[in-house]
């Protein structure tokens, strides 16, 4: 049975700037070789049929109540994996497709927890799925040893339960996508602050499990930082974190559940720290000679802890083809203009302050800038970064289809370390995908520490076997970041980091989390493959099946 895949079962980016306009696409022939047009036409993937027994579907459907049960091929294709690169190319027909089972869409918390005793009842896996934007292979539908799989939807659990305006705390339910939430709070005069680039598919729950980062997390905190508290649904019931906005009674429980990826219990709802609305918000550009300048100037402001809430700071790479691709921009005049200011590797660097009023911003303003180095291009650079930054998961799917290798991956260091990372990295994914690519990076994450690290990486498609190609120079990427720097500083483990997990945590950390998981999750039904990497630890644990990423 096949069905062509529906992007509007899981919601979908907006189709403004979802096209790659024809002078990009121009540039980027010239430059990596790729998008020339012939390339294999995308083939339907096969749907199987569904392995859920009648005796697990009758269950689950007096659980959630007719309707809610679906095992039609389009919701489970439209429910099959995430957004990585890989993700889209198996989406496509290359490469094996994990589809699950059934797609099961809980309306209340209550139910959630109903549901997953009626599948560790009837010996079925459950891949707990938000907006289904992890690009780590957080929602593939791996079955592990158990019979079926099914994917959790849990678009349904959206409604804001309550706002506390006099602690600015809310309870937002996990299905909620971050518009949603953010619309929902305006009402009461509050925002989250939280801005991925993923914005307006990805869902607080997702948020929670994946330790998300925005991009005015300078300002506003990582996902974490923002979570008051949490209601987990669990196998063996259901657990309540978070009484209050800071305590001594032992080792901070709720932060096991945030960041758990769905493998110790589905999150229905988050408690979440509010910030007023901002009256003002102002986006400035700027540039800085050159990497290792432009890093000391942000080493320098989260010091000096004058961060703007957004500070994104673009390579030479990054800032050429972000000038390049946004049109309008006269670049031969303005790296002139540049080189007669003495910049000579220009280097992008995007400010953004939010505030009640303009004194605020003005005062925040001034205090970010004083002593800064740069040459100031003004709000239109900033307010272009604005208004073009969520294009980018919208242009992926054209450039995808017309024969390009895109994709992305992030890390963090100190920053004594973060140049060495930044080379290495950049070495190995050029070493493995040839000189022709197109690899580019930023910092937008800033810590008085160290910083994120987030590259782009544009290449030529290999039409014989893609998918190894990517796998090959993620691995390359891998082993850079060994020993420097963090797997993931805000995308997660999901299965493609799972290898990497014990030589970051340690083996006594994966037992720790396997304990963790045993405790809550004993028979092993929630997000197979995910988080843990796959071994026997003492105690038996993972069960069989587990271990295998291919174990579908
Ligand atoms: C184009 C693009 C840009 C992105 N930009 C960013 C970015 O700027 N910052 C960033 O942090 N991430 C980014 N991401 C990654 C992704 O959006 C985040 O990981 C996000 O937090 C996932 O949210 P989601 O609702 O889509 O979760 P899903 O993709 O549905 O799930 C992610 C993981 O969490 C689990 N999960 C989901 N909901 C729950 C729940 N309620 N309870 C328990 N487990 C759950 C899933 O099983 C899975 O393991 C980007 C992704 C894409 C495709």
């Amino acid at each position: 049975m096949t069905e062509r895949i529906d992007h509007t079962l899981r919601g979908r980016w907006t189709t403004e700037q979802a096209h790659v306009p024809p002078h990009a696409l121009k540039w980027l022939r010239a430059r990596i070789g790729a998008g020339a047009g012939a390339v294999t036409p995308a083939r339907t993937p096969a749907v199987p049929d569904s392995a859920l027994g009648d005796a697990a579907r009758t269950a689950l459907d007096a659980v959630v109540g007719p309707g809610h049960v679906r095992v039609d091929p389009g919701s489970r294709l439209g429910r099959a994996g995430g957004l990585s690169y890989l993700d889209l190319l198996r989406q496509r027909g290359d490469g094996d497709l994990a589809v699950p089972d059934a797609v099961v869409l809980p309306g209340t918390p209550e139910q959630v927890t109903e549901v997953l005793e009626t599948c560790v009842e009837h010996d079925v896996a459950v891949v707990p799925f938000g907006g289904g934007t992890s690009v780590v292979g957080g929602v593939t539908a791996l079955r592990g040893d158990k019979a079926a799989v099914i994917a959790l939807d849990l678009s349904r659990l959206d409604r804001l339960v309550s706002v506390d305006p006099v602690s600015r705390l809310a309870v937002l339910q996990a299905g909620l996508t971050a518009p949603e939430a953010d619309r929902l709070l305006a009402a009461h005069g509050f925002t989250l602050g939280h801005v991925p680039q993923s914005y307006e598919r990805a869902t607080v729950g997702g948020f929670a499990a994946t330790r998300s980062a925005g991009q005015a997390s300078s300002g506003y905190g990582r996902f974490e930082d923002l979570v008051e508290g949490v209601r987990l649904s669990t196998p063996v019931g259901e657990w309540r974190l978070g009484a209050a906005p800071a305590s001594a009674a032992g080792p901070d429980l709720k932060q096991l559940v945030v960041g758990s990826e769905g493998a110790f219990g589905v999150i229905t709802e988050v408690g979440v720290r509010l910030r007023p609305r901002p009256a003002v918000e102002r986006y400035e550009g700027f540039f800085v000679d050159g990497w290792a300048r432009g890093a000391d100037v942000v080493r320098d402001l989260a010091q000096r802890r004058v961060l703007a809430d957004v500070t994104r700071l673009s390579d030479v790479d990054e800032s050429e083809v972000s000038l390049a691709l946004a049109g309008g921009w006269k670049t031969t005049a303005l790296k002139a203009y540049l080189g007669a200011r003495g910049i000579g590797q220009p280097c992008l660097l995007v400010l953004g302050w939010h505030g009640r009023d303009r004194q605020e911003v003005r005062r925040r303003r001034r205090e970010t800038l004083r002593g800064v180095e740069a040459v100031r291009l003004g709000t239109p650079l900033g307010e272009a970064w604005r208004h073009g930054r969520f294009n980018g998961p919208r242009q992926r799917d054209a450039l995808v289809e017309v024969g390009v290798c895109v994709e992305t991956l992030e890390t963090a260091a100190h920053w004594s370390r973060l140049s060495e990372l930044r080379t290495a990295v950049r070495g190995a994914l050029v070493d493995a995908l040839g000189d022709g690519c197109l690899v580019m990076c930023h910092i937008s994450h800033a810590y008085e520490t160290g910083a994120s690290l987030y590259f782009t990486v544009l290449a030529a498609r290999d039409a014989d076997d893609p998918v190894r190609q990517w796998q090959v120079a993620k691995a390359a990427a891998g082993e850079a970041i060994a020993g420097l720097g963090t797997i993931t500083h805000h995308h997660a483990v999901g299965t493609d980091h799972a290898p990497y997990l014990e030589g970051e945590v340690g083996a006594l950390g994966v037992d720790v989390l396997a304990s963790v998981k045993r405790a809550l999750d004993p028979t092993g039904v929630l997000n197979p493959g995910k988080l843990i990497p796959g071994r026997t630890l003492a105690g038996g644990f993972p069960p069989a099946g587990l271990a295998s990423r291919d174990d579908r």
